[in-house]
């Protein structure tokens, strides 16, 4: 009993971390902030074009895809930040690759909304 209460405590830790590393993004990573707008803005944009469930699947999925590669491009650029706090061709390529996977996740997800309001609009 007393390993899984203890267990249990470290689980609520990691979960209070991880909120805590949210909160971090979205408060002092401006490009978090635009991403979280958009998203705001697909789920007003989905509700006012009444989007069957399969839709709203996609757009929640499109929109955790760009969100977590935001956290990891945010996390990358913290660990170069320390470790690499002078220039470093290598430093800069991580940085880059990684600023690569949001630009892949948002353009992607941006094409997959533009057809899911273009299918609702113009589909029927
Ligand atoms: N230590 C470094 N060594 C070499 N190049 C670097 C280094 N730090 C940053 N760079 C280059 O400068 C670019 C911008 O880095 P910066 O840390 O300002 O990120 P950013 O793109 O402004 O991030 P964001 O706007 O998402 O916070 C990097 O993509 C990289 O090409």
């Amino acid at each position: 009993m007393k390993r899984l209460i203890s267990y249990s405590r470290g689980r609520l830790s990691a979960f209070g971390y991880a909120f805590r590393g949210a909160y971090d993004l979205l408060s002092n990573h401006a490009p978090s902030k635009i991403h979280m707008l958009a998203f705001v803005g697909m789920m007003v944009l989905s509700w006012a074009l009444d989007f069957p469930l399969w839709k709203w699947v996609a757009v929640l999925l499109c929109s955790g895809l760009v969100l977590a590669a935001e956290a990891l491009n945010t996390a990358v650029e913290y660990v170069v930040d320390l470790v690499s706090p002078e220039y470093n061709v290598l430093a800069g390529k991580a940085k880059d690759v990684a600023a690569g996977a949001v630009l892949f996740s948002a353009v992607f997800s941006g094409i997959i909304a533009i057809l899911l309001v273009f299918d609702a609009v113009w589909g029927q």
